[in-house]
């Protein structure tokens, strides 16, 4: 691709799907054309189509995005949404879908610390445009890089701020404790770093490594439960840090009973172990 189009000579190879759409059938790489993105915290609607189920037929890989955004069930409880949003996401949610409507274009920019409601009200304007059939084009890595505060879009963006914390009503400590990390409000103890409250730290023994007693805690019982799946897609472990995570994934693994296989991948991606992520943690 390099050879022919100049501008991929730019892209580092984990960049190029962003830039480029794979044609299976003519086996080539053609540029990707710029989208509407629907994300967490970014939303930009420019003319968003109608669909026509006439597209789907006879080319299925050609319409993957199409078929991937067909394929994600809107749970009912998502439909309701709409109907219980405070008046902070009712607001956001007019405004958005005002524009869907009118078919205009714009770009919003939801903000607000953790527990204010973002994703819900995601989640009650995608099931509010899919039940006009309409699909929101966007792949995965739109989404993501839509959701950069380094955007190139941002000066376009809509600023929506959201305040109240919807948390709140079933666990209100935390969720203060969560709204003065967000508008950092938290006493730094030292070289920019908070306190946790005793609630949300686990205890170790001296004699224990940490990682053991973290995996014990979030995965009890691990070797009765292993082979229940809502168990194992109930439990997560976040870490800051690719190492520490590929030590937690080795040990957990080394925990979980049967014999181990191991299937080789073709290609490979380059690991940085450093990296500390902007992702809330
Ligand atoms: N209008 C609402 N009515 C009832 N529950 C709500 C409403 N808005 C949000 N919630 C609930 O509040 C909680 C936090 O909402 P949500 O996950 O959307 O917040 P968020 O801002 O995306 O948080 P985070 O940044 O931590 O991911 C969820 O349990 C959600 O179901």
């Amino acid at each position: 691709m390099c050879s022919i189009d100049i501008e991929a000579r730019a892209y580092l190879y984990r960049e190029f799907p962003k830039y480029y759409v794979w044609n299976p059938k003519g086996k080539t790489w053609t540029k990707r054309k710029t989208r509407s993105v629907i994300g967490r915290i970014a939303i930009g609607i420019y003319d968003i189509p109608q669909l026509d189920h006439k597209m789907l037929e006879g080319c299925p890989s050609e319409c993957r995005e199409i078929n991937e955004e067909l394929s994600v069930q809107i749970p009912s409880k998502d439909f309701d949404a709409q109907s219980q949003l405070d008046p902070e996401q009712e607001q956001a949610f007019t405004k958005i879908v005002q524009t869907i409507d009118t078919r205009t274009t714009g770009i919003f920019f939801v903000d607000g610390p953790g527990g204010t409601g973002k994703i819900y009200l995601y989640r009650a304007l995608l099931a509010n445009i899919r039940s006009k059939g309409v699909v929101p084009k966007s792949t995965r890595v739109e989404i993501v890089n839509a959701s950069l505060v380094k955007s190139y879009l941002r000066p376009l963006m809509e600023k929506i701020q959201f305040t109240r914390n919807m948390r709140e009503r079933t666990d209100p400590t935390f969720s203060e404790f969560l709204l003065r990390v967000g508008y950092r409000d938290e006493p730094i103890i030292r070289d920019n770093l908070i306190l946790l409250p005793k609630q949300l730290t686990i205890k170790h023994c001296r004699d224990e490594i940490p990682e053991e007693s973290i995996i014990k805690e979030i995965c009890p019982n691990l070797q009765e439960n292993a082979t229940r799946s809502t168990y194992v897609t109930k439990r997560a472990i976040l870490a800051s840090r690719n190492d520490h995570v590929d030590n937690l994934n080795d040990r957990l693994i080394s925990m979980f009973p049967g014999e181990s296989k191991t299937f080789n991948s073709f290609d490979s991606a380059k690991d940085d172990t450093n990296t500390i992520t902007k992702k809330n943690i």
